[in-house]
């Protein structure tokens, strides 16, 4: 079985919720022109990390987003993976993934667990707690936010359950980029599973993002690497390839969980 996915890397404008929200419409109109099963977009792309201006920008309980992908789902019979968006639920900030399926029905919502102090996101943010783990295209699969990824208890936690893709939306500025798609790679291998990760390209008011969208399979090796563009890539998911991996080498029926303190 193949899936085809749409890496949405863009730059995000900053504090202009409206303006990138045009934008994620022309990309999913764009991604099923080019046949996409799935399109996949960046971290927080509804406001960028204008943290100190959520209280008018965030999306109030994420109505907005979620009416915007029902729309979009519909229309261009494709899944989204969100990304994820500021939404604001009474006093409190989440960093929030959707996910819907091509009959704009949410599958899947994840509120970022880890939050990252070099961005002061805990100055503003609430952390979630729960894993997000649903089908889309007929995929198991997860997903995580940008600095989660450096937690691979966490991504274990979560992908034992049997994804199949493993999806980390992010906004990981140009300085690290290198331990980003180290990172990346050990998580796909680890796991056994494909990694779809989608950066932004751009810059903000304190970083600079170099984009770097990458498409890993279960192996480690890097099927398609957006670059910089400040466009979609495509990638083709080959999921015959897990049986091969997981087959010789089956680590989740050889871990030892009751050693694992
Ligand atoms: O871990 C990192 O180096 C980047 C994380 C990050 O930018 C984020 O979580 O927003």
């Amino acid at each position: 079985m193949k899936v085809k996915v749409a890496l949405a890397q863009f730059n995000i404008s900053f504090a202009a919720p409206q303006k990138n929200r045009e934008r994620v419409a022309e990309l999913t109109a764009a991604a099923a022109k080019k046949a996409a099963d799935v399109v996949v977009f960046p971290e927080m792309w509804n406001t960028g990390y204008a943290l100190d201006q959520l209280n008018e920008l965030a999306d109030e309980q994420g109505q907005e987003t979620e009416q915007l992908f029902y729309k979009l789902a519909r229309q261009y019979q494709v899944g989204i993976v969100g990304g994820s968006v500021a939404v604001k639920e009474g006093d409190h900030f989440f960093n929030r993934t959707l996910v819907v399926d091509p009959v704009g029905q949410v599958v899947g919502r994840y509120d970022k667990v880890h939050l990252f102090h070099l961005m002061n996101e805990h100055k503003y943010l609430t952390a979630g707690d729960q894993e997000n783990y649903f089908r889309l295209a007929g995929v198991p699969s997860a997903s995580f936010i940008c600095y989660d990824l450096r937690f691979p208890e966490w991504v274990r936690t979560v992908a034992r359950h049997g994804a199949d893709i493993l999806y980390f939306p992010a906004e990981w500025p140009a300085q690290r980029i290198e331990q980003w798609k180290i990172m990346l790679q050990s998580r796909a291998v680890e796991n056994q599973a494909f990694v779809v990760a989608v950066n932004r390209v751009g810059d903000d008011p304190d970083n600079h993002f170099n984009g770097h969208s990458l498409v890993i399979d279960p192996l480690g090796k890097i099927i398609v690497d957006a670059g910089e563009k400040d466009d979609l890539t495509m990638a083709e998911i080959d999921l015959d390839q897990l049986q091969k991996v997981r087959g010789p080498i089956p680590v989740f029926v050889d871990r030892r969980p009751e050693l694992y303190k």
